[in-house]
């Protein structure tokens, strides 16, 4: 058995796909809104159809020119940002649902769906109605109905979305817990979901897959402006010589090459908590120092993200309040960047 493969194109979305998921493990998928997200997960779940090529799950071919096998055959279980339960059923009745639909008799599907409420911590809910459920809650009976139904796949599209922000802690270890050892793809915009639950990353943007791979080599090495902003690396674009990247007013930032830092234009990748900002070179032997303008201040939680620019490019550092202050910083301002040449990626 194979994972899944996915060799497809939606016309009306302009949205052209070409995926490769291992089985059995979590696959997650990012990009900015509109990048074909959904549609992706509409072509696994069946309540999209390609217009051209196929769409494979575990070797078995489930959409193309051969025929489409719909939604409920397809042994994939979907799970949304809100839970969809049926409001007129009951917490058991909701997680039987599936089993029952697929034709299991009641006594199996009853017993079945009781381990599963059990198993997300809801067997003390089972005859609550839905309105009667907390949003983390009826997330967790949604969870229970999805895997009621044994599925080979389970699909998530952004489950903590609609969820507070205590509930979502939960959710998220719940879900760790269960995805282990699935094949299963994960829509989400939050950076924490990507690093504690998937293995295996796809970039969409503008219906296109820009970047596929182990989340362990894609993350530390954006190819994407999506990608950098998302985890809060830097990227720099120049050219690359020896032991660091060029930049076009001739600044060359040092930094490690990776193996596959060639000479020619490349990228240097440098987390916004490497580079430090100063009033004069501070002199430090294994730092880069360049000087920058001052373009943004942007106060994030603990820290205030300065953005300046670099030789025509924006690089953004994360200085504690204290430092800000201390160093008046405001846009226009002419400063001193010092970058560790070791937290810099060259590629
Ligand atoms: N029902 C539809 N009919 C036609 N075009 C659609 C439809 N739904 C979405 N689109 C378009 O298809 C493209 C991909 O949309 P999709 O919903 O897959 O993106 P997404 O990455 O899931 O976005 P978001 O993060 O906003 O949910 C976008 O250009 C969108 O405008």
């Amino acid at each position: 058995m194979t994972g899944i493969r996915v060799d497809a194109a939606v016309r009306v979305r302009d949205v052209v796909l070409d995926l490769d998921l291992p089985e059995g493990s979590c696959t997650a998928a990012i990009g900015p809104n509109g990048a074909g997200k959904s549609t992706f997960v509409g072509l696994l779940s069946g309540a999209l159809r390609p217009d051209t090529g196929t769409v494979a799950i575990h070797g078995r071919t489930v959409a193309g020119p051969g025929g489409f096998v719909p939604p409920h055959k397809r042994g994939v279980a979907l799970l949304e940002q809100r839970s969809l339960l049926f409001p007129h059923l009951d917490v058991l009745a909701n997680a039987m649902f599936g089993l029952r639909s697929r034709g299991v008799p009641r006594h199996t599907a009853r017993a079945e769906a009781l381990a599963q409420l059990e198993r997300v911590g809801c067997a003390d809910l089972t005859h609550r109605r839905p309105n009667q459920l907390s949003g983390g809650q009826a997330q967790r009976v949604a969870l229970a109905r999805a895997l009621a139904i044994k599925p080979d796949v389970v699909l998530l599209d952004e489950p903590m979305a609609a969820m507070d922000v205590a509930a979502a802690p939960e959710i998220r270890s719940l879900l760790r817990t269960h995805l282990a050892g699935r094949t299963s793809v994960l829509v989400t915009h939050d950076l924490l979901d990507v690093l504690t639950l998937a293995s295996h990353v796809v970039v969409l943007e503008r219906g296109r897959v820009v970047e596929q791979g182990r989340v362990a080599d894609v993350l530390p090495r954006p190819r994407s402006q999506f990608l950098a902003d998302f985890t809060g690396v830097n990227l720099l674009f120049g050219d690359l010589v020896d032991g660091g990247l060029r930049l076009a007013d001739g600044t060359v930032v040092a930094g490690l090459a990776g193996d596959d830092a060639t000479a020619g234009p490349g990228w240097a990748s440098i987390p916004a908590n490497a580079v430090g900002l100063h009033l004069a070179d501070p002199h430090g032997s294994p730092r880069n120092a360049v000087d920058v303008v001052v373009r943004a201040v942007e106060p994030r939680g603990p820290v205030v993200r300065v953005v300046v620019d670099l030789a025509g490019q924006a690089l953004a550092a994360d200085l504690t309040t204290g430092a800000v202050a201390e160093l008046g910083v405001e846009p226009g301002l002419r400063l001193v960047a010092s970058i560790k040449a070791t937290a810099v990626t060259l590629y």
